[in-house]
């Protein structure tokens, strides 16, 4: 058991400790090994990526809640950068509208994926809970969960690498998605590593924000075990009474 008395980490070593916590991260998720070493067939890409529009819509109102609990200026200025990146601007059409495109690329159309026809419920259960999460905890608690975004450029590369080689019938425009989240997720690792570092001063505090990080990376893997069980095992929920109502 750790107390408050228990030496804390130098910065070094804490930022050490959320990287290690990148073996857990969903790149490993048996699902994402599939998808991106050409393992499975259309209707899997079709489901993952109907289902992950659902965390694409949440992740602005998640970002909103942040702000809305969040008194400092100098934070919200630079935070509102991420609602603006996934909603667009004039000219910029933004994260949602590049997966809505990224959703024509493979196939469906984009009321497919507006109307959430797709998507499973534990999915939907995964995703609010991070929105909820956002919404309860101080703002800076909030910030920081935001940190898988550590590993995320990784696995955008790996999609960009792998997918065109196996899944040609994907059309390009697809791809504008990945591509633009590689900088804008090291930028929002920047600032919210920044806010981290700070926040979290006793070894206890920073135990705690190892459990907050683990939680997000809960949140994502049990996205993927959804999807999973849907689309590879071709279990989805109700399958033995007939299917879905
Ligand atoms: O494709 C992915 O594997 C992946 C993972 C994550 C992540 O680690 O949370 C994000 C994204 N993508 C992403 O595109 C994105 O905009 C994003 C925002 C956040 C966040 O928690 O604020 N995570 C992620």
């Amino acid at each position: 058991m750790t107390t408050d008395l228990d030496a804390p980490w130098t910065r070094a070593e804490f930022e050490q400790r959320l990287r290690d916590k990148e073996r857990y991260y969903h790149i490993h998720h048996e699902l994402h090994v599939l998808m991106n070493t050409g393992q499975v067939e259309k209707p899997v890409i079709q489901g993952w990526v109907a289902n992950r529009f659902y965390y694409q819509t949440a992740i602005p109102l998640k970002d909103a809640a942040i702000m809305a609990n969040c008194p400092d200026r100098d934070v919200r200025r630079l935070w509102v950068q991420r609602i603006i990146d996934h909603d667009g601007t004039q000219g910029d059409e933004g994260g949602i509208e590049a997966w809505l495109q990224l959703g024509e690329a493979v196939g469906l159309t984009r009321d497919d994926l507006l109307s959430h026809r797709h998507l499973l419920p534990g999915v939907r259960f995964a995703v609010d809970a991070y929105v909820d999460f956002a919404r309860r905890q101080p703002w800076e608690v909030a910030a920081s969960s935001s940190l898988t975004e550590l590993f995320a450029p990784t696995i955008h590369q790996a999609r960009l690498d792998a997918w065109p080689e196996h899944y040609p019938w994907i059309e390009p425009k697809g791809y504008a998605y990945f591509r633009k989240r590689l900088a804008e997720a090291r930028r929002d690792v920047e600032h919210g590593l920044a806010i981290t570092l700070d926040y979290y001063r006793t070894r206890a505090q920073q135990e705690r924000m190892l459990e907050v990080l683990q939680f997000k990376l809960d949140v994502l893997w049990t996205m993927l075990d959804c999807m999973w069980l849907a689309y590879v095992a071709k279990r989805p929920p109700y399958h033995n009474v007939g299917g879905r109502p």
